[in-house]
């Protein structure tokens, strides 16, 4: 089977793109598709692949599959990633539009460049969720309503504090004095499997630079290391805050491994996150 393909990325995190508009793959194994074109030496190479498809709720819809196959509720860098293709394929029209994702319908706006072509995407993201049972996180102590914050955590007999985040797909934020000490290769791919975490969970370092910004690594669920995550990066803010480590009426800078984005959280309501989105290649895919 020949499918025609987009690859795009969000501060690195690259995702290839299926035109779902022009191409009908509903009968076919979407996971077995992601993992054959995520993999580097025998697919084109990518974090996961995407789907953009017709909405009935909003304007356009994103499927999001891990480079494991698995299918995600939500992915910010992608959110960005799919305003960009529906608004230069001209499936939308206006500047600010909505679009769907498993987790729910998010307002994207574009914003052009000299050329008229989408340079960077505003994403109102929601409301973090912070009750523990929505996470979900499992607990020995807690209710399930209570929130997760700087809680401890032992793992392998080592003491750390978590606090929990989901912004439709749940995150773990560990506190770093520095972030080039993250334990990212040792701890993540634990945190994400951990018991505790029963759908597991994107695991996030964060190092607070001050009131508004920060540094920031992950270890995605279904992915391993990326660049960057945006839903992480909403995470990370929120769980800034909580913690008390940020000014609450502030635009705050999150410097991914990829680069920058803009998030704002003012302590309830929804999660602004703004940053780019870019075109790398196009190209048809053999499965
Ligand atoms: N890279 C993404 C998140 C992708 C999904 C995640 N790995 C999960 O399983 O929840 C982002 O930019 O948010």
């Amino acid at each position: 089977m020949n499918i025609p393909f987009t690859k795009m990325h969000g501060l690195g995190n690259s995702y290839i793109y299926i035109d779902g508009f022009k191409v009908n793959l509903l009968e076919q194994d979407l996971p077995e598709i992601a993992r054959q074109a995520s993999n580097v030496h025998t697919g084109i190479g990518s974090d996961g692949l995407i789907m953009v498809l017709p909405s009935e709720v909003a304007d356009v819809r994103m499927r999001i599959f891990n480079r494991d196959g698995s299918e995600a509720m939500n992915c910010g860098n992608g959110l960005r990633c799919v305003a960009k293709f529906a608004y230069e394929s001209r499936y939308v029209q206006q500047k600010t539009f909505y679009i769907e994702a498993k987790s729910g319908v998010v307002q994207a706006t574009v914003h052009l460049d000299d050329d008229q072509l989408v340079e960077s995407v505003t994403v109102d993201m929601g409301e973090p969720i912070l009750a523990r049972s929505t996470i979900p996180m499992e607990t020995e102590s807690g209710g399930l309503f209570d929130e997760v914050i700087h809680e401890p955590f032992r793992v392998d007999g080592d003491d750390y504090h978590v606090t929990a985040v989901s912004m439709g797909n749940p995150h773990a934020i560990f506190f770093q004095e520095q972030i080039k000490d993250a334990p990212l290769y040792t701890l993540g791919p634990k945190v994400t499997n951990d018991d505790r975490f029963p759908e597991g969970v994107n695991v996030e370092f964060v190092e607070v630079v001050k009131h508004d910004e920060i540094n920031f690594r992950v270890w995605e669920r279904g992915s391993g290391i990326t660049q960057a995550c945006g839903t992480g990066a909403c995470a990370a803010v929120v769980a800034s805050s909580l913690n008390g480590y940020l000014e609450r009426d502030q635009e705050v800078t999150v410097h991914l491994d990829g680069g920058d984005l803009w998030i704002t959280w003012l302590g309830s309501g929804s999660v602004s996150m703004r940053g780019p989105a870019v075109t790398i290649a196009q190209g048809n895919l053999w499965v």
